[in-house]
């Protein structure tokens, strides 16, 4: 007979096993193994699962190996509670990671890809390994690199303990285990199964709720710090050269360089190094920054002596592992039999004898996307008005950049059918609130354009009650904003989080409902992890991608003409093995990004091509040539630099809302702009002074709007309306948000809150038309410089050094400065005239608080 230990073990329950030995009285174990033992009953017998009493006599106590082991001289009656190997922790761990588990974490079973990997990790074996994503890969290799840790430590100081091991501790000071991870997000999560797993307390580097200095740590504890860009390094460093250092190291590459090249992090004593996310990391843009990392790991290690270090463990875990990985990998990872590649499929786990296997498994392997999630494609219905971002400063700037010529009209569309699918798909049936989704779009400038138009929109249409919140989230945004974005989502008080990448990769936010990509993605690794991010841990969910209709034409002829390019949709559908159901998307009736504006049409008569070119420029103008030309072009198709004033030659160009059609005003070089009645004011008072002298401003009646219109009062912005602007408070006359304007303004940046009607600064100073920043002009500055889309900041530099007086003559005669006009006593601070003349002496003080002496 063989004892109950070693029974346990094998089935196991090695580490349960130790406390048992220590029972006095009856108890309640629970123990993870297959089979037990009755007294008097041999042989042994399989349990399945449930509670079951047991006596063990002495004798058969007694008989167990080890003097660590207390000898039990009485009869006793211990109450175990027994669980099938394949329902509960199949896998040997401690006593105190099992609780932890169960207990604090609620994981009762555990997932393929943790119960594979387990073994080899201890063996201290390389693993590189795919699982579908939220199959918890990271708990995959947090729960054995801890394990192991403790199996080892346990064994310190016995016989047992392996000699090069026992040198390797004893010897220096760095952590055991360096993980690392592409974004900051992920690596804080990753860092806080750690600390959750190892119960460890806090997670040092967390600056989320304020400053954490690394405390000391209790013995024994396996402490891990987050080392993640964009914080500060200093209390990194600090919890680095504590005693004893952090255990477990979880970082971004980046920063992780950063710190060990500066000699704070010492990588002699690792043991396990991760790269979670592991084609991302090792793909152009991380994989120089991986190199350099490893590079000094082996220099760290190679100071100390051969026989005292314990082989370096490499882990590569991820959703997606392309063909190229199988050369980059095969140089991280040792050969076999020191290596395991795993793959866990929908039809079991895959032991790949290479990286060749693998990769040839990819395309066979079926769906490749998780199996909770339902596949939406939504076709984008073209835009059935023409809506103006009338109320957002920030999509003027974008509609008439480069980027917004190009995708303006496509970011409008889909903006527009957001709510739809988010009402639609986000707020599950019986739900009342509004659920979560993630929106991943490409770039940044169209998250903060979404961001924008997402919170006019429900501050509009919203009920009141369940007010939804939407945020963005990309690299320009801080770091503590980011975290705090990201606690906002996972607390259910941002219910929508507009992302670019930067969130596509290993998120896990357990309750999302939907996924929504605004453009079929460039590459099915990309929509394998986006389409991750909900359906996770055996939730369900929808991942909807938005295309263009006109696609569909090809989806057709695609399916049976082979000769055809396959769209987007067709390709991702072959490369991820899944099917999109295809629907129409609904835009909601009220343009999101807009509303429906009225306009009142402003006719410009006497325009040369010139003036025109230089309206163009001018967000202002352009958006109102671009309405007034919906039917020629197409609303945002218009090149304002040049198609707009190649035809104002020899056409006028005539307002949609006016019938004329050019025959009104046949021969009369003209030009009609469509302006947004709330926004008419600002729009005159600019135009004005750029116009030559022959031109005339009329309303489409005929009426000559007068050269001073704007000062007399205009009808549609009323003196209450003016007092407003002045008083900071915004009735939503179009050019400000709900901000108010001086903020907004502040917001806009200063070459926007100019053309917006005046100079950046007080905003009570500048009324549109009562003072505008063409005065720079009677100062001097010259007048082909003087727009408001203007100078370039170097220039404007330049014209305040020649302005206070700081520019010798030979540079500000080079710049064509008018030196007869210089003003000593022009404020470059406060952009008017300083209270007296400044001396000599003075002049130098500018900057230093010399003004301030002065006063
Ligand atoms: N054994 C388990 N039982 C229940 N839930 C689990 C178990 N293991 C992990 N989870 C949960 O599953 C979710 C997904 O885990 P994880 O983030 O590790 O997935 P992943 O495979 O790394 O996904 P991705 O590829 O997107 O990075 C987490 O919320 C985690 O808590």
């Amino acid at each position: 007979m063989i004892g109950i230990a070693q029974r346990l073990a094998r089935a196991g329950a090695r580490s349960s096993v130790a406390p048992l030995w220590n029972l006095r009285s009856p108890a309640l174990l629970t123990v993870r193994t297959a089979t037990m033992m009755r007294r008097g009953r041999e042989p042994a017998e399989d349990v399945e699962g449930g509670e079951l009493d047991i006596e063990f006599t002495s004798a058969s106590l007694g008989r167990q190996r080890g003097g660590r082991l207390q000898k039990i001289d009485e009869l006793e009656t211990i109450h175990i509670g027994v669980q099938t190997s394949s329902s509960l922790y199949p896998v040997p761990i401690s006593e105190k990671t099992a609780t932890v588990l169960s207990e604090k974490m609620g994981i009762k079973t555990l997932f393929p890809v943790q119960v594979e990997s387990f073994e080899p990790v201890m063996e201290g074996k390389d693993i590189i390994a795919r699982a579908k994503t939220g199959t918890g890969k990271t708990l995959s290799f947090v729960l054995p690199i801890l394990e192991k840790l403790r199996r080892h430590d346990s064994l310190l100081g016995s016989a047992e303990e392996p000699q090069h091991h026992r040198r390797h501790n004893q010897q220096t000071h760095g952590p055991r285990v360096l993980v690392l991870a592409p974004t900051r997000e992920l690596a804080r999560q990753v860092a806080r199964v750690f600390v959750d797993v190892a119960d460890s307390g806090k997670l040092l580097g967390d600056y989320s709720k304020g400053r954490n200095y690394p405390h000391k740590p209790a013995p024994g504890a396996y402490t891990t710090l987050l080392v993640q860009g964009g914080t500060s390094m200093e209390p990194q460093i600090r919890a680095l050269t504590f005693t004893p250092a952090p255990t477990v190291v979880v970082g971004t590459p980046g920063r992780v360089l950063d710190l060990t090249e500066k000699g704070f992090m010492d990588l002699s004593r690792l043991e396990t190094f991760v790269l979670d996310e592991a084609d991302y990391m090792l793909d152009i843009g991380f994989s120089q920054d991986i190199e350099a990392i490893l590079t000094r790991v082996k220099e760290h290690r190679s100071r100390r002596s051969e026989r005292s270090i314990v082989p370096l463990q490499t882990l590569l875990f991820s959703a997606t592992l392309p063909s190229w990985i199988q050369e980059v990998a095969a140089n991280f990872l040792r050969p076999s039999p020191d290596r395991t590649i795993l793959d866990i499929t929908e039809g079991g786990v895959v032991h790949a004898a290479n990286l060749e296997e693998l990769s040839r498994s990819t395309s066979q392997s079926g769906p490749r996307t998780a199996r909770g999630i339902s596949h939406v494609a939504a076709a984008v219905p073209k835009l059935k008005n023409v809506p103006t971002v009338g109320q957002e400063m920030m999509w003027d700037r974008f509609l008439f950049s480069r980027e917004g010529r190009e995708s303006g009209e496509w970011m409008k569309r889909v903006v527009g059918c957001i709510p739809w699918a988010v009402e639609r798909y986000a707020m599950p049936a019986g739900n009342t609130g509004p659920g979560r989704t993630i929106i991943f779009t490409e770039r940044k400038i169209y998250v903060d354009l979404i961001v924008e138009a997402l919170q006019y929109h429900y501050a509009k249409h919203g009920d009141g009650k369940n007010e939804i919140v939407a945020k963005g989230l990309h690299g320009d945004i801080r770091q503590n904003t980011r975290d705090s974005i990201m606690q906002g989502f996972r607390q259910g008080k941002v219910h929508i989080m507009v992302a670019t990448d930067v969130a596509a990769r290993g998120l896990d936010i357990p309750a999302t409902n939907l996924v929504l990509q605004t453009h079929p993605p460039r590459d099915t690794d990309s929509f394998v992890h986006r389409s991750g991010r909900t359906a996770r841990a055996g939730a369900t969910g929808t991942s909807l991608v938005f295309y263009d209709p006109d696609h569909i034409k090809s989806f057709a002829k695609s399916a049976t003409d082979p000769s055809v390019e396959p769209t987007d949709l067709l390709r991702l559908e072959k490369e991820a093995g899944m099917h999109f159901e295809r629907r129409v998307a609904h835009d909601v009736p009220a343009s999101i990004v807009t509303g429906r504006v009225s306009y009142t049409p402003c006719v410009v008569k006497g325009l040369d091509a010139q003036t025109l070119g230089r309206l163009v420029h001018m967000p202002m103008f352009a958006r109102a040539l671009e309405t007034a030309l919906p039917g020629s072009t197409g609303p945002t198709q218009v090149n304002p630099a040049t198609e707009v004033v190649e035809s104002v030659r020899d056409v006028v160009i005539v307002s949609p809302n006016v019938d004329t059609e050019g025959e009104a005003l046949p021969e009369i070089k003209a030009a009609v702009f469509d302006v947004p009645t709330n926004t008419f004011d600002v729009f005159v008072a600019a135009l004005q002074p750029l116009l030559p002298g022959s031109a005339s401003v009329e309303t489409i009646d005929g009426n000559v709007i007068p050269e001073n219109w704007q000062l007399q009062g205009p009808k549609s912005f009323k003196s209450d309306q003016r007092q407003d602007w002045r008083n900071n408070r915004n009735r939503g006359y179009g050019y400000t948000s709900q901000q108010g304007f001086g903020q907004r303004r502040f917001e806009m940046g200063m070459g926007h809150a100019r053309h917006q009607g005046g100079r950046f600064g007080n905003p009570r100073d500048n009324f549109p038309g009562e003072r505008s920043d063409f005065g720079r002009e009677r100062r001097g500055f010259p007048a082909e410089r003087n727009r408001s889309w203007g100078p370039e900041k170097s220039e404007r530099n330049d014209w305040r050094e020649f302005a206070s007086g700081r520019m010798d003559r030979g540079r500000s005669e080079e710049r064509g400065y008018r030196d007869e006009r210089r003003r000593t006593d022009w404020s470059p601070r406060t952009g008017g005239p300083a209270r007296e003349p400044l001396r000599q002496d003075q002049r130098h003080s500018w900057g230093k608080g010399g003004h301030k002496q002065r006063e």
